[in-house]
């Protein structure tokens, strides 16, 4: 059997809690060995969901068995919804059914919906087990398996039960890329631009000149992984609770988790790239509106956006319910409100996202009232 290429390598650094991110294609053939050599002795279970599992299990674990690694699948259905109490109760009970230590691992193998709940899984079962994550979409490689946080959706908004939860490792093939469904890459490439446009516009505009070569694979998605991965993992080391610079990663996620709400999770609607598309453009549009960002860098963002299919208005999410009322209520949901008050990542420009405190409801109220209108 040919040896996969040596991976990249980005260092989460967080004291104790340190752990390394190895990213290149071919990478679930050394999973086994890149599990026992940092988790010595340490049992498997690994959490996927059924489409994943049906792709790409098989290999990881085969690729566990030949390390010595003792494992088990568990797997659930795919989507949002399985973010869910039932389904957290699922992972846990089959965590202790299994009698696995603390010092076993949850693996989970799949996108941001099974690495959210079996984090969350781990970090509460025995108070805090093990937690690896073998990312399977491209938003799960380049944003949800980084940073620690973890957690389930509440009837009453997005992500609003959870715990920081570190994994021990994250190892992100992108050769099972190739499986993901457009649909889902475009979604994905959604939080790789949210990096240029937080912070860093020389991203930005290599981002704009090497789209279609990411698209279509090869070295430009493994180095857009990367340098994705480089991104969060400094931002994570300089905060990794959110108490303050760590919100910038929420550019575009107060409106789509607001829209993701509204639209009950239902991926034939919208799934959470896709909202966070809308919600980059719309945090843009109203930076813009306040007068803190030149017209021209709000419409350069939304054209890159767009050149990748992603959506940028309200209007084109299919389905009823994005009133102004249901959008106001949601967004009073979000996890950044202090006191009361509405927190909003906006921009001074391309690559000049800033954290906003005190956002006048009134003024918000305003903006969206007219985007709702067309
Ligand atoms: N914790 C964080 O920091 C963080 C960051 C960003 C997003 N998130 C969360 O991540 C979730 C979105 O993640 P996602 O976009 O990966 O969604 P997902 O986990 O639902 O995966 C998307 C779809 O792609 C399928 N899939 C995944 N990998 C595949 C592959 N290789 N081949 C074929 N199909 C594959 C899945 O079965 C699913 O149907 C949201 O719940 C979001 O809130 C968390
Ligand atoms: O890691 C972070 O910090 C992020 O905000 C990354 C986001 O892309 C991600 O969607 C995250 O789950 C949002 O978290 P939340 O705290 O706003 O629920
Ligand atoms: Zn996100």
């Amino acid at each position: 059997m040919s040896e996969a290429p040596s991976p990249v390598s980005v260092r989460v650094e967080l004291g104790a809690r340190s752990y390394d991110i190895l990213i290149g294609p071919g990478l679930l053939q050394d999973a086994g060995h890149h599990f026992a050599a940092r988790l010595p002795g340490a049992r498997a279970l690994v959490v996927s969901d059924r489409t994943v599992a049906a792709l790409h299990a098989d290999r990881l674990l085969a690729s566990l068995a030949r390390a010595g690694v003792a494992a088990t699948l568990l797997t659930l259905p795919p989507g949002e919804t399985t973010k869910s109490f039932d389904h957290l109760m699922t992972v846990v009970d089959r965590i202790l059914a299994e009698r696995l230590e603390r010092g076993d691992a949850v693996v989970a193998l799949g996108g941001g919906v099974i690495g959210d709940l079996s984090g969350f899984a781990a970090g509460i079962a025995r108070r805090g087990m093990r937690f690896v994550q073998v990312p399977t979409s491209l938003l799960a490689q380049v944003d949800s398996s980084v940073g620690g946080k973890t957690g389930i959706n509440s009837p009453r908004g997005k992500n609003l039960v959870g715990v920081f939860h570190q994994p021990a490792l994250v190892l992100a093939d992108t050769d099972v890329l190739d499986t993901l469904p457009e649909r889902e890459f475009r979604a994905g490439y959604a939080e790789v631009v949210k990096y240029g446009l937080i912070d860093r516009p020389d991203f930005f505009e290599w981002l704009e000149a090497n789209r279609a070569a990411i698209f279509a694979g090869g070295p430009a998605r493994v180095e857009a992984v990367a340098a994705s991965c480089r991104a969060k993992a400094a931002v994570v080391a300089g905060d990794e609770r959110e108490d303050g610079d760590r919100a910038l990663l929420n550019l575009g996620h107060t409106f789509g988790h607001a829209l993701e709400s509204v639209a009950r999770y239902d991926p034939a609607r919208l799934v959470h790239g896709e909202g966070v598309s809308v919600g980059m453009a719309l945090a843009h549009r109203f930076s813009r509106r306040l007068g803190l960002c030149p017209g021209q860098d709000a419409v350069r963002a939304e054209a890159h956006l767009r050149a990748a299919g992603l959506p940028t208005r309200i209007q084109e999410i299919p389905g009823e319910g994005f009133t102004l009322e249901a959008l106001m209520d949601r967004i009073a949901q979000d996890k950044k409100v202090t006191r009361g008050s509405l927190t909003f990542i906006l921009t001074h420009g391309l690559g000049r996202s800033f954290v906003a405190r005190d956002v006048a409801p009134e003024a918000l109220g305003a903006f969206l009232a007219e985007e709702l209108a067309g």
